[in-house]
């Protein structure tokens, strides 16, 4: 049995339904819920560490069936989007806190809080109060203090959605690093899809009070298994007909421009194109002896900020539009406008038939 299992859950709270939602992880593992605002991510969490019993369906937790277990009978921590820090209490002892329950003597909760406190990098700021904290220390120490008691599992309610970029990729390092260390088994609800490809080995995707989709983090992103799914995930899905076989490729046909693909397909049958916006390189000139086996000649029609990054709209042909990331950086280098013939590049094995 798998260390999380959650079987069939079924709760209603008002008007919210949530129906139906099963889950495993093993342990380690790392889990993160992706879903629009309001889809029951945070319900579920809520199940989970035991705030609300669901009307059916039941939870394991390493054998055992916790679905009716008070929370503090669960051994499960939670970090909270605002971190719920105790403000009269210094970090040090923020971090102790729970730790007291299960370790009596002092120096060993000393030692304890200090590798916890050098692992997230606030050893030098544990006499501080958390009012006089950044957001980032804040949220180093709701971690330290979730993790010291060593939780049987780490739940996470968007933990690094209050801090700037930067803070947030050092973070997601720290964190990544401390789960390793101390093998802990986490599920972490985010709306950055970054997080979940920074640190995830699986992902769930909800809407509407269910799991759309779950699975190895690669699977999920590269095979979205429906239209809302795939939008969510920002991949482009384009429809065509598998044309035939060249060599190990499958040729596929989408309104007249041609794309070889790595899956296999009967020849003759409709397919739906899996394309991710940042497995597309683009070149001003054609490229030669390259090994992307997709070299398709485009015009540039429009280039948008998107976060940090930019998004290229490529007509191929009269029909059918390419979508890519690129920096800003890329953009000046190049010299790219409105206009321009740019050529598309495209690995066979990033042309994904779902
Ligand atoms: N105790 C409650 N009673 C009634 N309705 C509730 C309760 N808690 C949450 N809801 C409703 O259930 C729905 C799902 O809430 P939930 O907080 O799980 O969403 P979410 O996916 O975490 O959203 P977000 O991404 O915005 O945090 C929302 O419409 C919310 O208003």
């Amino acid at each position: 049995m798998s260390f999380l299992r959650i079987d069939d859950l079924h709760i209603r709270l008002g008007e919210f339904r949530l129906s139906g939602v099963s889950l495993e992880l093993e342990k380690g593992e790392y889990l993160t819920i992706i879903g629009p605002t309001g889809a029951g991510k945070t319900i579920l969490l809520e199940c989970i560490i035991g705030f609300y019993t669901p009307d059916r369906g039941r939870i394991f937790l390493d054998g055992t069936d916790i679905t009716r277990y008070r929370p503090c009978q669960r051994n499960i921590g939670i970090v909270y989007q605002d971190y719920a820090l105790m403000p009269h209490m210094t970090v040090f002892e923020n971090i102790a806190y729970g730790l007291k329950k299960q370790v009596r003597e002092k120096k060993a909760i000393a030692a304890a809080v200090a590798e916890m406190a050098d692992a997230l990098h606030i050893g030098h700021i544990l006499a501080r109060h958390p009012g006089t904290l950044s957001g980032g220390e804040q949220q180093r120490t709701a971690l330290a203090r979730a993790l010291i008691v060593k939780p049987r599992l780490l739940l996470m309610d968007e933990p690094l959605s209050a801090v700037d970029p930067q803070t947030r990729r050092e973070m997601r390092h720290l964190l990544k690093g401390a789960i390793r260390k101390w093998e802990t088994t986490v599920i972490h609800i985010t709306h950055d899809l970054d997080d979940a490809w920074s640190l995830a080995d699986k992902v769930a995707m909800f809407r509407d009070g269910k799991i759309l989709q779950s699975g190895p983090l690669k699977e999920v992103f590269d095979t979205p298994r429906t239209r809302f799914a795939a939008d969510f995930l920002g991949v482009r899905i384009l429809e065509g007909i598998a044309e035939g076989r060249d060599g190990e490729m499958t040729r596929v046909n989408i309104n007249g421009l041609i794309l070889k693909s790595a899956t296999p397909a009967e020849p003759g049958t409709h397919v739906r194109v899996a394309l991710r916006p940042e497995n597309i390189m683009v070149s001003k000139t054609r490229p030669e002896k390259i090994s992307a086996q997709n070299v398709i000649r485009t015009t540039l029609e429009s280039v948008c900020p998107e976060n940090n990054l930019h998004a290229l709209t490529l007509r191929a042909n009269g029909h059918t539009t390419l979508s890519i990331l690129i920096t800003r950086n890329a953009i000046e280098q190049m010299e790219l406008h409105p206009g321009d013939t740019v050529y598309a590049l495209i690995k066979c094995t990033h042309v994904r038939i779902v």
